[in-house]
């Protein structure tokens, strides 16, 4: 049983010392993939102790130990995590087997049309066990691959081009894969890419077009970076003292995280960041903050939005961002999610087209904030900074974090919040 809620404060306003952030999730379970088709010769070190994670490692287990032969189906329920869901999608397509793929009831209602389309036309055998369009699926694992060039809308999510990535060169006539449209969340494919290159997966990418031949892992070991998500909630907190100075150990400038990002954006909100041997620290910037805030996109970094946007409404600094669209088909609708919360002290979130602008006219200092989480680790580990700035903020259902990041409420004790 979960807890129900929290309430924190954080007494001194100060921040100091070392946060060691655990791996990332997107690079960890990309890994685990990676490592399943590779074989045992697929090291990996550091791997993420996000909930996500773990579910993925889990259902590749059930998976491998699933008879090709069996009749009834074997139930795999990734529950909210939705990279375990696009990944399994494409790795179930291709191994032996017949499965039923599941997840939470927000789950259901996230798209995956686009990714079982795309296989289809390679030739997989993926159903749909319920709505059209949405998990679960039926899938009937291994396939004559029928063709080797498949189309994919590249505006909805990065994770079904990742999915079919990542098991493309263990499809015996390899993937073209075109990309259509507008490409959102770049950086996700890019990290995929990088990481088939570490365990030696060549690959072409031509205009819209990336090729990848049938070809096998070379033995390695892909070391999982720190989650740069997972800093930007320090990031805000930074923002959100009096005084703070943080090191983040492993944390480099040069990363596969597009969520890096989180250094320039935050530099407008008073956070210096310096890398210096063996990490990162991020220090509170004394003094006046620059006078405007630029239009923000968040289109390459969409997991960086709730951060950014709520530290901007704490700190009573208009805003205005774009590359929002995504946020709708999440863990929750991220923009009614916000909106709503927001609203809670007084900040609101106009949408006005493609961008959204924020208004901190009527932030007041609200004596009991109370914060609902949607299931979304994102709403929890986005307001909880606001314990800064606010005498006391409750956060519901406050077990949501381990999605990615378990250690969450854990690192905010050892940073001086009360957390009761
Ligand atoms: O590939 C990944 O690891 C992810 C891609 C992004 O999703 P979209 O591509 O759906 O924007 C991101 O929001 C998600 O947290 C993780
Ligand atoms: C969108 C996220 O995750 P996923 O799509 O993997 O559920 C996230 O972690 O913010």
């Amino acid at each position: 049983m979960g807890t129900d809620a929290i309430k924190l404060t954080h007494p001194s306003k100060l921040l100091s010392g070392t946060v060691a952030l655990t791996g990332s999730k997107s690079e960890s379970n990309r890994a685990l993939i990676i490592q399943a088709l590779g074989g045992d010769h697929v090291n990996i070190a550091n791997l993420s102790s996000a909930d996500d994670t773990i579910t993925l490692h889990g259902a590749l287990e059930a998976a491998a130990v699933t008879a090709a032969s069996a009749e009834a189906p074997t139930t795999i329920d990734v529950g909210p995590a939705g990279t375990a869901m696009r990944f399994l999608t494409a790795y179930l397509a291709i191994t032996p087997g017949n499965f039923l793929l599941t997840g939470s009831e927000r789950m259901k209602q996230r798209p995956i049309g686009i990714l079982v389309d795309a296989l289809r036309t390679l030739g997989a055998g993926v159903q749909y066990a319920g709505a059209p369009g949405y998990p679960p699926l039926a899938i009937r694992g291994g396939f004559d691959q029928q063709t080797d060039t498949v189309r994919v809308q590249g505006n909805v999510s990065s994770q079904y081009l990742s999915a079919l990535l990542l098991v493309a060169p263990a499809l015996p006539r390899g993937l073209s894969l075109q990309i259509e449209g507008e490409l959102t969340s770049r950086p996700y494919l890019t990290m995929t890419l990088d990481m088939l290159s570490e365990a030696g997966i060549h690959h072409e990418w031509q205009g819209d077009v990336i090729h990848i031949a049938p070809q096998k892992a070379q033995p390695c070991t892909i070391t999982v970076e720190p989650d740069w998500s997972a800093a930007s909630y320090w990031y805000a907190m930074v923002a959100l003292a009096d005084e703070a100075n943080l090191f983040l150990p492993n944390l480099k400038r040069s990363s596969l995280q597009g969520d890096t990002a989180i250094v320039d954006i935050m530099s407008h909100f008073g956070v210096a960041s310096s890398f210096e041997r063996g990490g990162l620290r991020i220090q509170k910037v004394a003094g006046n903050m620059p006078e405007s805030v630029p239009l923000l996109d968040f289109k390459e970094c969409p997991d960086l939005a709730q951060t950014v946007v709520v530290c901007a409404a704490a700190l009573r600094r208009n805003a205005s961002f774009t590359g929002l669209h995504t946020l709708r088909i999440k863990e929750t609708d991220r923009i009614a999610a916000l909106q709503k919360e927001l609203g809670k002290f007084g900040a609101t979130l106009i949408e006005d087209g493609a961008v959204y602008h924020l208004q901190t006219e009527g932030v007041y200092h609200a004596e009991h904030l109370v914060i609902d989480t949607y299931e979304d680790h994102r709403m929890a580990m986005a307001f909880a900074p606001l314990g800064m700035v606010f005498p006391q903020v409750q956060i519901n259902e406050p077990d949501v974090v381990g999605k990615s990041y378990p250690d969450f409420w854990k690192h905010l004790k050892q940073q001086g919040f009360v957390i009761s």
